[in-house]
């Protein structure tokens, strides 16, 4: 049976959730399943925008076909040949074979090497090129990198509707729902659609602003991604969000507290200095336990936060693995102006806060790190205090 949207009066969305997946990109966990949205407008022509994930395709066949209801597909255009997308392309061929396939240069060569079959019937298109379907007019924009190099995106310039590829999706299913007005976003989505962005395009932040720049130019009255809800209004509130992440600017004032802790003392400390950091005024501290906290969770943390503070064990003369992996995960991230700080833990040779401080000040870009290390030897003692509150007066004044 299908299951469609109507979106504008003669655009319909015909996508599929996906509440089986585990994890996106086979990394990522997302508990509340994910979309997959592809889009028909029944013009003079009609017109499929993108594809869908092969574990949806049978639903967003049926979907496809009860739009048309009978009627040809003339173009399916693909903004982005990214698997999850596209990889129902030959399926739509093989049942429309005067379907023609609409999309640039290096996103065909993707299609190739992917093996979906177009057999000749496409037409490449590039920047600025102009499409007319009857009533409705659009233009192609690049958008390289945002998240893929062949990404494109495709404004239609009659209505306002701007479909917008892999840019303002979400992780989550969306059960019924589409638009943004439909749910409490703030409440319930900014945190599966903020670890969406971080993780899957947070490297990309100087290509979401040239794409951004562009979009400022143009009239967008509807956003169309192809994960997640459809945005109708206060585009301002996301785009909002999108300029600070795409920027590396923290989105609030506050503490994000990464512990790693095998017997308990560094995490009794690092509860510690969250305590004195609420006690002094500042409330908005988060603690999280970097052995058995999702990367995918921290990253989107170490996005909405200004201050970290990195709280190790020293292992084998090195950062615990699973601190050192998130430092990794932060500078493949590209993450930049934040002010943290150390506390470092050993019983014999203590290492780990000198390592996370030269990995902070070599490896990344625009990090603050506070002077003062707190060196805990096994477990926090009265002697480390001053230390400690020393810290939480650094953190305080870091902030003003
Ligand atoms: C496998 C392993 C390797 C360790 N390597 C070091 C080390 O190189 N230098 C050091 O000072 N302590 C080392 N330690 C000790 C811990 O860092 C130390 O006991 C710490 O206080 C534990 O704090 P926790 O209670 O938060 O786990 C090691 C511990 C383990 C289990």
């Amino acid at each position: 049976m299908h299951c469609v949207r109507k979106v504008t009066e003669d655009l319909y969305w015909v996508g599929a959730n996906d509440h089986r997946l585990t994890l996106f990109e086979n990394i990522h966990p997302i508990p509340r399943g994910v979309s997959y949205n592809a889009y028909v407008l029944l013009d003079e022509k009609t017109v499929l925008f993108d594809t869908a994930d092969w574990s949806v395709c049978r639903q967003f066949l049926e979907n496809v076909e009860a739009v048309l209801s009978g009627r040809p597909l003339n173009y399916l255009v693909i903004n982005h040949v990214e698997p999850d997308h596209a990889a129902s392309i030959t399926e739509i061929l093989l049942r429309h074979p005067e379907t023609i396939v609409i999309s640039n240069e290096k996103a065909f060569m993707l299609m190739r090497q992917f093996g979906f079959s177009i057999d000749g019937r496409y037409e490449e298109v590039k920047e600025g090129d102009i499409k007319s379907f009857g009533k409705h007019t659009v233009t192609f924009v690049a958008a390289p990198m945002v998240h893929w190099p062949e990404a494109m995106v495709t404004f239609d310039t009659t209505n306002g509707v701007l479909f917008s590829a892999d840019a303002f999706g979400t992780f989550g299913a969306i059960d019924g729902k589409l638009f943004n007005d439909e749910v409490n976003f703030d409440r319930n989505w900014i945190d599966d659609a903020r670890r969406y962005y971080t993780n899957i395009v947070g490297k990309y932040g100087p290509h979401v602003q040239y794409l951004l720049k562009k979009a400022a130019g143009i009239d967008i009255k509807m956003i169309c991604p192809l994960h997640g809800l459809v945005w109708r209004n206060n585009l301002g509130y996301f785009m909002d969000k999108y300029i600070k992440w795409s920027s590396y600017e923290p989105e609030e004032k506050g503490v994000l507290l990464v512990y790693a802790s095998m017997y308990g003392n560094t995490e009794s400390a690092a509860s510690l200095l969250a305590t004195k950091l609420v006690e002094k005024g500042m409330t908005n501290v988060y603690m999280y336990d970097v052995s058995n906290t999702d990367i995918s969770y921290l990253i989107s943390e170490t996005f909405r936060l200004s201050h970290i503070v990195f709280a190790s064990v020293t292992y084998n003369l090195g950062i615990y693995p699973k601190m050192h992996n998130y430092l990794m995960d932060m500078k493949a991230l590209n993450i930049q102006n934040r002010t943290a700080a150390i506390i470092e833990n050993g019983s014999w040779a203590c290492t780990a806060g000198s390592l996370i401080r030269n990995f902070l000040n070599d490896e990344l870009k625009g990090i603050t790190v506070l002077d003062d290390t707190v060196t805990l030897n096994s477990s926090m003692t009265s002697a480390q205090e001053p230390s400690m509150d020393d810290m939480v007066t650094s953190i305080i004044d870091s902030m003003k």
